[in-house]
């Protein structure tokens, strides 16, 4: 059953070219909020502090907050791509991930070996895996390119074969920031009633997102984030206002 939980939840990201003495005094000069020292005397951004939150089975969460609130590093910490520096991270259901579009992709492999690659990693048989590929590849639409390694896609086409993979494999938990709507508009347009099924067939979605009528249409519940912090958790009325 999905799950996620988290108690305590700090996340730091350390800035390696900011260690010489006088730009760390000049960065730290300021009481800064954000950027500070660690036991290791690196500059470090904190970028989510504190964070306590329980997602149930069901929850559609909207992650809002200004530019750097921390809501893709909290997308990409439940992806398990970043270590909590501090707390506690419960992580139940399998996870499909379209946070970044390459993310889980190999560059030097074709759209279609991406593909296969994913249906054998996710414990299909070779047969299964061709099989899905098949599907994949015709919703994807991405012609000849299919057959080429992924490093020469456009960020656009990408998205496509994130989405259309993604919407094949109907993960537990489903992890989504916003650029992921933002395929070209006859792309996006046959994409509705998949994108749909994946928002809805998956038991959690957590979707970072500036677009409210977005989280006014997909969530249950929005949770907001300001300097890595939660300052509001509730309804989607109780968060945005009513409508
Ligand atoms: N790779 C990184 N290295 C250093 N700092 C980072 C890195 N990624 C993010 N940060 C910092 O962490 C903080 C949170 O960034 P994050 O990308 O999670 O914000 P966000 O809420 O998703 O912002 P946006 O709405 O602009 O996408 C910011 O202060 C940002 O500068």
């Amino acid at each position: 059953m999905a799950r996620i939980e988290a108690e305590g939840l700090a996340i730091e990201y350390p800035l390696y070219h900011h260690n010489a003495r006088s730009l760390k005094r000049r960065l730290m000069g300021a009481t800064p909020r954000r950027l500070k020292e660690d036991p290791s005397h690196r500059v470090v951004v904190a970028a989510l502090r504190d964070l306590t939150f329980t997602i149930e089975r069901g929850e559609r969460v909207a992650l809002v907050g200004p530019n750097g609130a921390g809501k893709s590093t909290l997308l990409r910490t439940v992806a398990g791509i970043y270590e909590p520096v501090a707390g506690r991270l419960r992580v139940e259901g399998e996870i499909g991930s379209l946070i970044d579009p390459g993310a889980g992709m190999e560059a030097l492999a074709t759209g279609r070996e991406n593909i296969v690659l994913r249906g054998l990693y996710r414990g299909m048989s070779e047969a299964e895996a061709e099989a899905m590929a098949e599907e994949v590849v015709a919703f994807a639409d991405l012609g000849e390119f299919i057959d080429v390694q992924i490093r020469g896609y456009s960020a656009g086409m990408q998205v496509r074969l994130a989405f259309a993979l993604a919407t094949a494999m109907m993960p537990e938990i489903l992890l989504m920031d916003e650029w992921f709507l933002a395929g070209d508009a006859e792309f996006m347009a046959r994409a509705e009633e998949r994108l749909k099924q994946l928002v809805t067939g998956a038991d959690i979605l957590m979707l970072a997102t500036h677009d409210m009528a977005v989280v006014r249409r997909w969530c249950t519940r929005a949770i907001r984030i300001e300097g890595g912090v939660i300052i509001q958790d509730g309804t989607v009325d109780e968060v945005l206002g009513p409508a």
